[in-house]
């Protein structure tokens, strides 16, 4: 099953019991604009490549599209795609003005000079410009991209506009109308959403233990927080070249380090090393998958011992896994919760961007924990009144949102 397809699924099953009709749920399925994009980049050497980047606006109807770019040497359309309709699902939930965007580009980063991404990242958002704008579609970093490119993306586009506008982009360095606490905003979020759920299953948080799937930007602050600000064990953590696994607890600070210096988590001295898919197997309360789309599939669900999983990373559950896990009553925070504390920051900068006036990260902070809580309360909530999971209430939030949009605005005919 392709990942539009998979996504389109835990939808239908919201819009089942929601009763929308199947004209306004085809209108809700299908994306508002695809753009492909082929564009040539000189290369340090004096060559030529031509390589291909996506950007897919998903919906508009409760304001600007929103969404990370990737690069990734196997991205595609079908894929940006099905992130660009999660973003709208992820900003509606969180009551956010916005809509939903994503975008891409076929390229392994790592082939490349820093001059060569550069000309890549400028050559790239000069083509996709004609859909991006601060009141039309705001991009954001995701698998691969980093605020640095943020920053040449934002330059970009003020060049061609002929003045420098902030709020074109989020995810920018800090010192460069980038927000305080968007880096860690993500696995803030998934922290707040574990709290949450233990405290809804009455589980200690100061005497749980958890394990985490990949160990970047997500992985290592959701790690980070639950462990210094909710008191958990973080017992294994995996990257994409192994495991590491420590029953007494790891030392989440120095295994970032370690993971700064030499790449990898597996050689860290404070634990002792496992196969990087063993964290699903794992006697854990919380088990948080940070690293790829379908890590948890009907192969590997059975064996999960985790009473709680906050979807770290979008779409790392199958539809089939996914029942699984709903017969055998784990609880599963959805992607479109787990992961939206970062969106979340991302509409803190730009507006303060287009305000031209900059927030404290106690105030960031403080209002991220504050949205986070009350959309997970909410999405509780709307579960227990339907009789369904999180994933489908988090669904019949969304749903609702837009669709009101939609019938206020008129604009279906
Ligand atoms: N960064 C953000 O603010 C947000 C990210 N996400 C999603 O979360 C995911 C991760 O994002 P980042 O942490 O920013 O990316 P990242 O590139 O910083 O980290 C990804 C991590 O996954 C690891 N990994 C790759 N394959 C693996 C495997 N087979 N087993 C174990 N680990 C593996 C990599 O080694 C790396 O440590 C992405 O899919 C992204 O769309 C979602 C919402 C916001
Ligand atoms: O920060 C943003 O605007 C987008 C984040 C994103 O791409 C995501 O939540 O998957």
């Amino acid at each position: 099953m392709g990942l539009f397809e998979m996504a389109i699924s835990n939808f239908n099953r919201a819009v089942a019991i929601m009763g929308i009709d199947e004209e306004y749920a085809e209108m809700l399925r299908r994306p508002k604009r695809c753009l492909i994009v082929d564009f040539p980049v000189l290369m340090d050497d004096g060559s030529v490549k031509v390589f291909t980047g996506y950007r897919v606006q998903h919906n508009t109807a409760r304001g600007p599209a929103k969404g990370g770019i990737r690069y990734h040497p196997e991205t595609n359309l079908d894929e940006v795609k099905a992130l660009a309709f999660w973003m709208t699902w992820k900003t509606s939930l969180m009551d956010l003005p916005f809509g939903g965007a994503k975008g891409g580009v076929r390229v392994d980063p790592k082939s490349l000079s820093e001059k060569e991404l550069r000309r890549l990242s400028r050559r790239y958002f000069s083509e996709i410009q004609i859909m991006i704008g601060p009141q039309h579609d705001i991009p954001a970093p995701d698998v691969n991209t980093n605020p640095d490119i943020m920053a040449v993306y934002m330059d970009t586009y003020s060049m061609n506009i002929g003045h420098t506008e902030l709020g074109v982009v989020t995810g920018k360095p800090v010192r460069l109308g980038g927000s305080k606490g968007r880096e860690e905003a993500t696995g803030r979020g998934v922290m707040v959403t574990v709290r949450e759920a233990c405290r809804e299953l009455g589980i200690e948080t100061s005497k749980a233990t958890v394990a985490v799937q990949g160990f970047g930007n997500v992985g290592m602050y959701s790690a980070l927080l639950c462990n210094h600000e909710l008191g958990c064990k973080i017992i294994a953590v995996s990257d994409s070249k192994g495991g590491i696994f420590n029953p007494n607890g790891l030392n989440i600070q120095e295994l970032i380090e370690h993971k700064k210096s030499t790449g990898k988590v597996d050689s860290f001295p404070g634990g002792e090393r496992i196969g990087k898919d063993d964290v699903f197997e794992m006697d854990v309360d919380i088990l948080i998958p940070a690293a790829l789309e379908n890590a948890i599939t009907e192969d590997n669900a059975h064996k999960i011992k985790a009473k709680i999983i906050s979807e770290g990373v979008n779409g790392p559950i199958t539809p089939e896994a996914d029942k699984i896990l709903n017969q055998r009553r784990v609880m599963v925070i959805p992607d479109i919760l787990a992961n939206a504390g970062g969106v979340t920051v991302s509409y803190f900068e730009w507006v303060q961007d287009l305000q031209a006036f900059f927030w404290s990260l106690e105030q960031i902070r403080e209002t991220l924990e504050s949205m986070m809580t009350e959309a997970f309360k909410e999405t509780l909530d709307t579960a227990k009144k339907y009789g369904v999971d999180l994933r489908t209430a988090a669904y019949i939030i969304a749903i609702d949102r837009v669709m009101y949009a939609i019938k206020k605005r008129g604009i279906y005919p």
